[in-house]
């Protein structure tokens, strides 16, 4: 393999999806990369969210849905029966736009995970647990309030939970569907801060409708319409010469 291939981690081969009859997302190619984020963006209803959710096979939880395509993750279609959909999961972790902990301590939140993956050695969980929240950049802000429950941490200190959460099972994916979009400028700035550092270590695509968050923290940029992948490339040539007509309309406000 050579080393452009090790830096791939999703290679998407002309996936379609449909609910029920609607298709909304047609032949979508295109190729994930390690240690960078990329942004997924487009007008309401073009398939974003329908296309991350593919991404760790959380679609399939809604009836109806039928995909046709590959989607290899490490190589491997996430399609195959041999593929187990609990550990594609835990390697592809997801954090969506209203934070969700759990009505539990800030302590549960971030363990719940490892738990159920049978970690029970307590000092492992302590090492676990901080650095999952260092990570998140939230430890100093619960360190001394760990046992408090989670629904009393402010919108964006509940989002960096989340992330917390997320990365307790080590994933290499993450996942975000308009995470800021329920937070103030100040949170929102923090949580940009965190997907930057954070992709040093990990694969992030993310959704979102703002184009400047997307100019500020992606890498790569992909635009979607109507369930078409228009555009995809690095995200200054996107935003500063695309190829496509379409893209320029969206990205100066024409449209969307
Ligand atoms: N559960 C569902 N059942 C049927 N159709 C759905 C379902 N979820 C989404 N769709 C349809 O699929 C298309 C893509 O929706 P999706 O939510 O992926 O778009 P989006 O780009 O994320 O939109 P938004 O920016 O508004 O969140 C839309 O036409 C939508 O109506």
């Amino acid at each position: 393999m050579t080393n452009y291939e090790n830096k791939i981690v999703y290679d998407v081969k002309g996936l379609n999806l449909w609910y029920g009859n609607d298709q909304a997302l047609k032949d979508i190619n295109i190729k994930i990369n390690k240690n960078e984020v990329t942004a997924i963006i487009g007008p309401s209803g073009c398939g974003k969210s329908t296309f991350i959710k593919t991404l760790n096979r959380m679609i399939e939880n809604i009836p109806g849905v039928r995909t046709t395509g590959e989607i290899m993750y490490h190589g491997i279609n996430i399609f195959d029966k041999t593929m187990r959909v609990e550990e594609l999961r835990t390697r592809v972790g997801m954090v969506f736009q209203k934070p969700n902990p759990f009505p539990k301590s800030i302590y549960e939140n971030v363990l719940y995970g490892p738990k159920i993956h049978g970690v029970k050695d307590k000092q492992m969980l302590q090492e676990i647990l901080e650095t999952s929240l260092k990570s998140a950049a939230l430890w100093d802000e619960v360190k001394d309030r760990l046992h408090d429950n989670a629904y009393g941490l402010s919108g964006g200190q509940q989002q960096r939970l989340c992330i917390a959460r997320a990365l307790a099972v080590q994933p290499d994916v993450i996942l975000m569907d308009e995470p800021t979009s329920a937070l103030d400028p100040i949170a929102t700035a923090k949580i940009e801060e965190l997907i930057d550092s954070l992709k040093s270590d990990y694969s992030i695509s993310i959704v979102t409708h703002s184009m400047q968050q997307a100019g500020r923290i992606s890498d790569k940029t992909a635009f979607f319409l109507m369930g078409e992948l228009v555009e995809f490339g690095n995200t200054e040539m996107i935003f500063s010469n695309p190829r496509d007509k379409r893209t320029e309309d969206y990205i100066t406000g024409r449209f969307g």
